[in-house]
C-alpha cells in the first residue's frame, strides 16, 4: 500500500510538475507568440521604412543625378566655349578655318604663330571643338600611323602654316625618297628643297650647322621659320646610321628656338619636350597635348585648291611683301617721342620690312619732294603727317599745310561738316588755294614772324638752338613748325612782286629756321627753284621718275618701282639713297579713325586749324555791323572793306580822316561785289559812332542793295537820279555818302562832284563810290586833264591791271589778274603795293 500510495504520490507529483511544466510551456509558448507576432510587426514596419527609405533614396539619387547631369553638361557647355574662344584665339585665320571657307590670312605686325587645325575633337553634347597642334615657333611633330592618312595630314598642316604667315616666311624642305618629292607635289610653285635619298646626311648636317648660327644670333630671329618634313620609308628607317640618329636628335632638342621644324613620319625621334607626337588609328588621332581627347581628322583639303594656294603664294612671295600698312607707323605710345633735336619719323619700310625714318631735325632740317605728277607726293605727305602726327603732340609740333594744287587733299585735317574732328597739331590748312598765291604769301609771311619772334627770344635767352631756347624758356610754346608745300612752284614762277617775295621769305626761312626750329617739307613735280633753294636741302625725297631732285648720275628714281621712294640725306647723292615703299594713305576711314584717336587726346584748349578756303566767302564778321567802341581819340573811323589773306583773317581797313584824298572809289562792273564793298564800308562806319549816311543809288541793277543799306543805317538819306545832288547838307557828324554807279550821274553834276570829293574830306565828308569803269572816273574828275589826287584809295574787281596806271604810282599799272571775289585794295597813304582783299558777303540773298 505504502508503496502505492508512494506511486500515486509520485505520480501526482510528477502530474503536476508535468501540469505546470505545460502551463510554463505553453506560457512560454505564448509569450514567444506574442513576442513572435510582436517581431512580426516590427519586420513589417522595418521593412514598410525600408522601403520608404529606398524610394526616397532612389528619388533622391535621380534628382541628385539630375542636377549632375544638368550642371555637368551646363558646365561642359561652358568649358566647351571656352574652349572654343581659345582654340579661335591660338588658331586665327588660315591657321584654324574649316576647309569649307579658308583662305590664306596674313599675321597682324608682331604677333606669334598659333596652333594649327588637323582635326575635330567631339566633346559630349557639344558642338565638335577644333583639333589643334602646335608647330610654328612651338613643336616638331612626330606622327605615326597609316602613310597615306599622314601624309594627307602634312599636307593640310603645311597649308595652314604657310597660309597664316607672311610669303616667303615659311622655307620647306622635303625628303621624300619613295616618291621623289611627288606626295607633296602641289607645293612645287614655293619650289621646296627637295633632299635627294642618299643626302640625308647632308640635309641634318647642315640643319644643325644652321640652327647653330641662328641660336648664336643676338636679338630676335629675322630668318624664315624652315619646315622640314621627313618622309622616310622602310629603308631609310633601316639605314639611318647612329651618326645620323644623332644629328637628328639634335635638331629635335635645338630646332625649335631656331625657327626649324621637323614633320616627320617613319623616323624615330628621341624623347624631348619639343616633340609632339600624334597617333593616327584609321582617321583618328590623338596627341600628346591633347592626351586622350580623340581627334577626328579632317578630310584633306581639295588637290586643286592646295596647288591654287601654292600658285598665288609663290606669285605672293615674288612680288615681295606687302609694303607697310599706315597703322605700322604707329609708335607704340602717342606722342611720347623727344622732339629735342628733331622729328624723325618712318614713312614706309624697305623691302626686308625694317621701317625707313626720314631723319629732320636739327641737323637735316628742311626736305625737297620731286616726282612727276601722279607719283605719290602728296599721298607721301599724308603718310609722313600721320607718323609726325602720332609721334609728337602739339606741345612739340604745329603743322602748317598749303596745296597749291586744285583740290582739297589737306581739307581732312580741319573740322568738316560730316566730321568735326582735326588734327590737334595743325595751325593752318590751307585747300581751293591755286588761284591765289596770296594765301601761300600769308602763310610764308606769317612764318617769318614768327622766325623773328624766335630769333630775338632765342638771343634774349642766350640759345643758339631751338632746343636751348626750349630749355632756356620752359613756360614759352615753342614747338617745332613743320611747314608743308605742296606744288611750292606755284609760289615763286613769274617775275612779279609776289613772287619775288615768297622767294625771299622762302630763302630767309630756308637758311635761318633750321635753327629756330622752323622745318620746311617743299613739295613739286617740277624743279623749278630747287636748284636756287638745294643748298639748304640736304634731305631729299624722290619719287618714281623724278627728275633732277637728286645729283644726275643718282639713276635710283629712274628705276624704282611705283609707290616707291628714295631717302636721300647727301643732297642727292648717289651713295646716300635709301629706298622706302610707301603704304597708302587713301583710305579715308583709316585716317579717320587715326584722327579722331589723336583728336580725342587734344590738349584742353588746343584751337581748330586755321582754315584757308580759296572757295569761300566770308561774311561781314558781326562784331563789325554792331556798334562797338570809337577808335579812340586821335585814330579816324576805319571803313572795313573786305578780309585781308592773312593767317589772322583780319579786316582790311580804310583809314577816314580829316585829310584830302580820303575817298574811296570801288571799281569794276561787279554790282554784288561792289555793293558788298560799300555795304561793309557803311555798317561798319555806322558801328563806331554817330555819323549820317547819304546813299545814292543811279543803277537799277543795285536799288535792292542800296535799299537795303539805307534800312540797316541808322541815319540815311537816299537820292536817286530824280533828286540827285552832290550839294549836300553840312552836318555835324561824320557824313559818308554812298554812290553806287556814280558814273551815271552825267555831266551836269561832274563840278558838284569834284567839289564834293575835293574838299569834303577836311569837312569830315567822305564820298566812297563806285564807278563801273576807270575812264568814266576819269571822266567825271576832268577826262584826260584829270587829277586822281582825290581819290586816295581804291578798290579793283574786274579792272585790268594796265587800266590802273592812272592811280598808280608806278608805271604800267600794278600786275593784277581779276577774279571771281576777289580785289584789290589800294591805299596811298599806307601801301607800297596793293593788297589783295576777299570782298565780305553782305547780303547772302543780294536783295
Ligand atoms: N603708296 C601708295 N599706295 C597706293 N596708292 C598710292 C600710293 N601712292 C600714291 N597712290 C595713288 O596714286 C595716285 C596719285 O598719287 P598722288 O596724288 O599722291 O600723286 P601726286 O604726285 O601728288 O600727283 P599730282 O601731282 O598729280 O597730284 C593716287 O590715286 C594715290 O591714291
Amino acid at each position: 500500500m505504502r508503496v502505492g500510495s508512494h506511486r500515486n504520490a509520485l505520480v501526482a507529483a510528477v502530474r503536476q510538475e508535468l501540469a505546470e511544466a505545460r502551463g510554463t510551456a505553453r506560457a512560454v509558448l505564448a509569450a514567444a507568440e506574442t513576442s513572435r507576432g510582436e517581431a512580426q510587426h516590427r519586420k513589417g514596419l522595418v521593412r514598410e521604412a525600408y522601403a520608404t527609405c529606398l524610394n526616397q533614396l532612389a528619388a533622391a539619387r535621380e534628382s541628385a543625378r539630375d542636377d549632375i547631369q544638368r550642371r555637368y553638361r551646363s558646365e561642359a557647355v561652358r568649358l566647351a566655349g571656352h574652349l572654343r574662344g581659345l582654340a579661335t584665339v591660338s588658331a586665327t585665320g588660315a591657321a584654324g578655318a574649316p576647309w569649307r571657307v579658308w583662305a590664306p590670312s596674313e599675321p597682324e605686325p608682331g604677333d606669334r604663330p598659333g596652333l594649327l587645325r588637323i582635326g575635330t575633337i567631339a566633346f559630349e553634347e557639344t558642338a565638335a571643338l577644333p583639333g589643334l597642334v602646335p608647330l610654328l615657333d612651338a613643336a616638331h611633330l612626330h606622327l605615326s600611323g597609316p602613310p597615306a592618312t599622314l601624309d594627307q595630314m602634312i599636307i593640310g598642316l603645311l597649308m595652314r602654316a604657310i597660309g597664316s604667315t607672311r610669303p616667303g616666311d615659311v622655307q620647306l624642305t622635303v625628303y621624300d625618297p619613295e616618291q621623289l618629292g611627288g606626295t607633296l607635289a602641289p607645293f612645287a610653285p614655293l619650289a621646296p628643297a627637295l633632299v635627294g635619298p642618299g643626302a640625308l646626311g647632308s640635309l641634318l648636317d647642315e640643319l644643325v650647322e644652321h640652327i647653330c648660327r641662328i641660336n648664336e644670333m643676338p636679338g630676335p630671329r629675322t630668318e624664315p621659320w624652315r619646315i622640314v618634313v621627313l618622309l622616310a620609308d622602310r629603308a631609310t628607317a633601316a639605314e639611318i646610321t647612329p651618326a645620323q640618329q644623332a644629328q637628328l636628335d639634335r635638331v629635335a632638342r635645338n630646332g625649335v628656338t631656331a625657327g626649324v621644324h621637323l614633320v616627320v613620319r617613319g623616323l624615330e625621334l628621341e624623347e624631348h619636350p619639343s616633340v609632339e607626337r600624334i597617333v593616327v588609328h584609321e582617321r583618328t588621332a590623338f596627341s600628346d597635348s591633347l592626351g586622350p581627347l580623340p581627334i577626328r581628322l579632317d578630310p584633306p583639303p581639295p588637290a586643286e585648291r592646295v596647288t591654287a594656294f601654292c600658285r598665288a603664294a609663290a606669285d605672293r612671295m615674288n612680288a615681295g611683301p606687302a609694303p607697310a600698312r599706315l597703322s605700322d607707323l604707329e609708335p607704340p605710345k602717342f606722342w611720347a617721342a623727344s622732339a629735342r633735336d628733331g622729328l624723325p619719323a618712318p614713312i614706309g619700310d624697305c623691302t626686308d620690312g625694317t621701317m625707313v625714318e626720314v631723319p629732320l631735325g636739327d641737323a637735316l632740317p628742311h626736305v625737297l619732294i620731286g616726282g612727276p605728277p601722279g607719283s605719290g607726293k602728296t599721298n607721301l605727305i599724308h603718310v609722313w603727317l600721320g607718323s609726325l602726327a602720332t609721334r609728337y603732340g602739339p606741345e612739340d609740333l604745329a603743322l602748317y599745310l598749303l596745296d597749291f594744287k586744285e583740290g582739297v587733299s589737306f581739307a581732312r585735317y580741319a573740322p568738316g561738316s560730316r566730321d568735326p574732328s582735326w588734327l590737334p597739331q595743325v595751325r593752318l590748312a590751307g585747300i581751293n588755294v591755286n588761284a591765289d598765291r596770296e594765301f601761300g604769301l600769308a602763310m610764308l609771311r606769317h612764318l617769318g614772324e614768327e622766325l623773328r619772334t624766335r630769333s630775338l627770344a632765342a638771343s634774349r635767352h642766350g640759345a643758339t638752338t631751338h632746343a636751348e631756347l626750349k630749355a632756356a624758356d620752359p613756360e614759352g610754346h615753342w614747338p617745332r613748325i613743320v611747314a608743308v608745300i605742296d606744288e611750292f612752284q606755284a609760289l615763286i614762277t613769274g617775275r612779279d612782286a609776289a613772287a619775288d617775295e615768297a622767294a625771299g621769305l622762302l630763302g630767309d626761312l630756308a637758311r635761318r629756321g633750321g635753327q629756330q626750329g622752323i622745318h620746311l617739307i617743299l613739295a613739286s613735280p617740277e624743279t623749278v627753284g630747287m636748284q636756287s633753294l638745294g643748298g639748304h636741302f640736304p634731305l631729299r625725297i624722290a619719287l618714281p621718275k623724278a627728275r633732277r631732285v637728286l645729283t644726275d648720275d643718282n639713276l635710283a628714281p629712274a628705276v624704282i618701282p611705283r609707290y616707291h621712294a628714295v631717302v636721300n640725306t647727301d643732297s642727292g647723292a648717289a651713295g646716300a639713297n635709301r629706298i622706302v615703299r610707301l603704304p597708302d594713305a587713301g583710305d579715308r576711314t583709316v585716317w579717320r579713325t587715326l584722327q579722331r584717336r589723336l583728336w580725342r587726346s587734344r590738349p584742353v584748349g588746343c584751337e581748330e586749324p586755321r582754315l584757308f578756303d580759296g572757295y569761300a566767302v566770308p561774311r561781314l564778321p558781326a562784331v563789325y555791323r554792331t556798334s562797338s567802341p570809337s577808335p579812340g581819340p586821335g585814330s579816324s573811323p576805319g571803313a572795313v572793306l573786305g578780309e585781308r589773306i592773312d593767317v589772322a583773317a583780319r579786316p582790311a581797313r580804310l583809314r577816314l580822316g580829316r585829310m584830302p584824298g580820303r575817298n574811296l572809289a570801288v571799281l569794276g562792273a561787279r554790282t554784288d561785289e561792289a555793293g558788298d564793298i560799300l555795304a561793309a564800308a557803311a555798317l561798319s562806319l555806322a558801328a563806331q559812332g554817330p555819323a549820317h549816311f547819304s546813299v545814292i543809288c543811279l543803277a537799277p541793277e543795285a536799288e535792292r542793295a542800296a535799299a537795303r543799306l539805307v534800312a540797316e543805317l541808322p541815319a540815311a538819306d537816299w537820292y536817286d537820279s530824280s533828286d540827285l545832288t552832290f550839294d549836300l547838307p553840312a552836318t555835324d557828324v561824320p557824313h559818308y555818302v554812298l554812290g553806287y554807279a556814280l558814273d551815271a550821274a552825267g555831266p551836269a553834276h561832274r563840278e558838284a562832284l569834284r567839289a564834293l570829293l575835293d574838299s569834303g574830306p577836311e569837312r569830315r565828308t567822305h564820298v566812297l563810290g563806285w564807278w563801273r569803269t576807270v575812264p568814266r572816273l576819269r571822266d567825271d574828275l576832268g577826262g584826260m586833264s584829270a587829277s586822281f589826287d582825290s581819290i586816295g584809295a581804291w578798290v579793283a574787281l574786274d579792272v585790268p591791271g594796265a587800266d590802273l596806271a592812272p592811280l598808280y604810282p608806278q608805271p604800267g599799272g600794278p600786275v593784277w589778274y581779276p577774279r571771281s571775289r576777289r580785289a584789290l585794295f589800294f591805299d596811298r597813304s599806307v601801301h607800297r603795293t596793293p593788297e589783295v582783299i576777299i570782298p565780305y558777303e553782305v547780303n547772302s540773298d543780294h536783295t
